[in-house]
């Protein structure tokens, strides 16, 4: 049984509530934050729990404070868990030099190179520590869980539930970077975490993934049509095609006029959270 979490603050908020909190992670060698939304049923029974997996240069509080999750959340009852995108503060030469790499950039996975292997295990750290951490001390159903992100944790959902498809039930994604090998965001991250060998990058790359998943279930994926990043990091079209060959379902949904903000997550959250109810609370 782990240890209840440091609560760092809390706030109502409809009718459930937020709150920030901190612990020390065997996974990732040292203190790691997270933020949780308590639906308002989650005050009676356990609910359905869905993870939600930040981009690059966030913390576990940009998608709290601006996607506008929590009244979805409350509506359908679900609570709402966003660890933070990296460990921070660990004295590695060279963690905070760049914004696409290293601190708030964890990539959602467990580095196999020296000088990050004892800390950056991001991939382990969402997919086993954190919800056994909050099967044990939060009223969830945990074998209701689905998984969803933006960017860089579109990448992670991604990858978390092709590689999982008994651990969650629902995946979505917000203009994922969808074939991290082929663009220059995953290859600064893949071959800095996990070394030259390209083998090894297989295991995170959604548009490898799925050509040998076992998921199956529909996939929900929104993707602005002016996002800054669309053409040169996100690939939309790579993981289309590989969904095609693999005969895995996949809603892709290209909004005009939409940039990579959360004013265009907080447009379409309410349909990302629908698509997760719908598999989590039948
Ligand atoms: N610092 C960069 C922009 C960084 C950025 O756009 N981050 C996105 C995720 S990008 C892919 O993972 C994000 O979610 N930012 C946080 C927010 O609250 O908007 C630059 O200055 O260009």
């Amino acid at each position: 049984m782990s240890a209840f979490p440091k609560l760092v603050s809390e706030h109502l908020c409809f009718g459930g509530k937020i709150g920030f909190y901190r612990h020390v992670s065997d996974t990732c060698n040292g203190e790691m934050r997270f933020s949780v939304y308590q639906p308002p049923q989650a005050k009676s029974a356990p609910v359905p729990v869905l993870y939600f997996l930040s981009g690059l240069t966030c913390t576990e509080e940009n998608f709290m404070g601006k996607s506008g999750a929590q009244q979805f959340a409350a509506k359908y009852g679900i609570m709402l868990v966003v660890p933070d995108t990296s460990p921070r503060n660990r004295g590695i030469e060279g963690e905070d030099k760049d914004w696409d790499f290293g601190t708030g950039a964890g990539f959602y996975v467990d580095a196999t190179q020296e000088k990050w292997r004892s800390h950056y295990q991001m991939y382990s750290y969402v997919v086993r520590e954190l919800p056994a951490l909050i099967a044990d001390n939060f009223p969830v159903q945990p074998e209701k869980m689905g998984i969803f992100g933006h960017s860089m944790g579109g990448h992670g959902a991604l990858v978390c539930a092709l590689r999982n498809p008994e651990l969650y039930k629902s995946v979505s994604a917000f203009a994922p970077i969808a074939a991290p090998m082929r663009c220059p965001w995953g290859q600064k991250a893949f071959s800095n975490y996990l070394g030259a060998d390209k083998e090894s990058w297989r295991d995170y790359d959604a548009s490898e993934l799925v050509l040998s998943a076992k998921f199956k279930r529909p996939i929900l994926i929104d993707q602005g049509t002016a996002d800054q990043f669309l053409a040169e990091q996100l690939l939309p079209e790579a993981f289309e095609k590989a969904c095609a060959e693999a005969g895995q379902p996949l809603t892709l949904r290209y909004q005009e006029g939409y940039n990579h903000s959360y004013y265009f997550i907080a447009t379409f959250i309410e349909d990302h959270i629908r698509h997760h109810a719908i598999a989590l609370c039948s």
